[in-house]
């Protein structure tokens, strides 16, 4: 009997780029990465603003590889800051939109991935679904307690591909995810390092704002007294503060950009100031993995290194060499997410699963 073919448009809307990605079942025909420069991304206030030109960036770029929309059985949206829920792949319904517009956990570029998922399919008449959000909660209720009993810890960071990876390299060792002890660091706009505990991320730094390493546009883990000063002080509004950690923070705070390339180029050309900034945020994402072998009692099968910073090779040494004593570094620069969104969409699409409903 002929495989049935479904063709699947897959968006993931980044901090400081826009993937998407054409899939017929499980084979790329389109991959297109957009990136945006920190200048483009701060015009916008918020979020939602971002929409129109997320989409027109999408279409357009849909446009240039003369791909017709219409064929398309499906499309698939990275998920963002939901309410708290497991992994799968969900339907996007109207609950799940109005907490996407609201941002009911937060902002994050990943809000759209949803939003415009559902507007282009809705036209076409196809459905339309998000894949494990940034707010798949598998966290042990340890590390719930953050030491000030008015906040919980959460669990926000790249689970799509944290998953992705960590499955891949499962398979590749020819072993089950499920019987792994792996730190999994994904490097991209903002940095997570999660303890995959025999298939769960029982531990991780909510990358967006709460704490973990500085990444290019976050600010992480920052002195709590020396903020609450900062925010009584009468010279910032709320959301400036609020940009000046999340959008703003990291390695815009320093030198102005996200982009590590640039500042590779500008350490290259001497740039002391450049090198001792890039120097610690790798400094601070191996402190971050250190303290994630302590949650595995030091018996930590495999350390995994991803995201667009992996492409990196000085700075990927600079975390290595700093942490290689503690288990074997795997590095999987860039991500799996758009084949991870395909995926998660296709099951459903062929009835190996059926949709979540948020
Ligand atoms: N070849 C490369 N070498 C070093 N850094 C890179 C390279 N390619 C991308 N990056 C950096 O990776 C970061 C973006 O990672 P990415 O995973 O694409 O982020 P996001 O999905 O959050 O937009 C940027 O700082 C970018 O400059
Ligand atoms: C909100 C956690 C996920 C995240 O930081 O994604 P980006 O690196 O794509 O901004």
């Amino acid at each position: 009997m002929q495989e049935q073919l479904y063709r699947v448009l897959v968006i993931n809307p980044g901090s400081t780029s826009t993937k998407i990605g054409v899939f017929d079942n499980d084979i790329l025909i389109v991959e297109k990465t957009i990136r945006h420069s920190s200048e483009a991304i701060n015009e916008f206030p918020t979020i939602i603003d971002q929409y129109a030109f997320r989409k027109q960036t999408i279409l357009e770029a849909l446009d240039e590889e003369g791909m017709n929309v219409s064929k398309l059985s499906a499309i698939c949206g990275r998920g963002g800051l939901l309410r708290p829920i497991e992994g799968g792949t969900y339907s996007v319904n109207e609950a799940m939109l109005q907490d996407l517009r609201k941002g009911v956990s937060g902002q994050h570029a990943s809000n759209l991935g949803g939003i415009i998922a559902n507007e282009i399919a809705e036209g076409l008449n196809i459905p339309a679904f998000i894949v494990d959000p940034v707010v798949v909660d598998e966290l042990d209720p340890i590390a719930r307690i953050s030491g000030f009993s008015l906040i919980e810890r959460k669990s926000i960071f790249h689970a799509l591909n944290q998953k992705a990876v960590a499955r891949r390299y499962a398979k590749d060792k020819g072993k089950r995810y499920e019987d792994l002890r792996l730190i999994v660091t994904h490097m991209g706009g903002g940095i997570t390092v999660g303890v995959h505990k025999e298939g769960r991320v029982v531990e991780v730094n909510n990358g967006l704002h709460g704490d973990g390493p500085f990444s290019p546009e976050r600010a992480g883990t920052v002195p709590a007294g020396d903020l609450v000063e900062l925010c009584f002080s009468g010279q910032y509004y709320r959301h400036e503060i609020m940009k000046r950690l999340v959008g703003q923070g990291g390695l815009v705070s320093y030198l102005g950009t996200n982009d590590a390339v640039t500042i590779e180029k500008r350490i290259q050309k001497g740039d002391k100031q450049a090198e001792l900034v890039y120097d610690a945020m790798a400094y601070q994402v191996a402190k971050e993995i250190g303290s994630a072998s302590a949650v595995l009692e030091g018996k930590v099968d495999a350390i995994i290194l991803t995201g667009g910073l992996a492409y990196g090779k000085s700075f990927v040494k600079a975390i290595s060499d700093r942490i290689s004593w503690i288990a074997d570094v795997a590095v999987h620069p860039g991500e799996n997410e758009l084949q991870a969104l395909a995926e998660g969409a296709i099951r459903v699409l062929n009835g190996e699963e059926t949709a979540k409903n948020y």
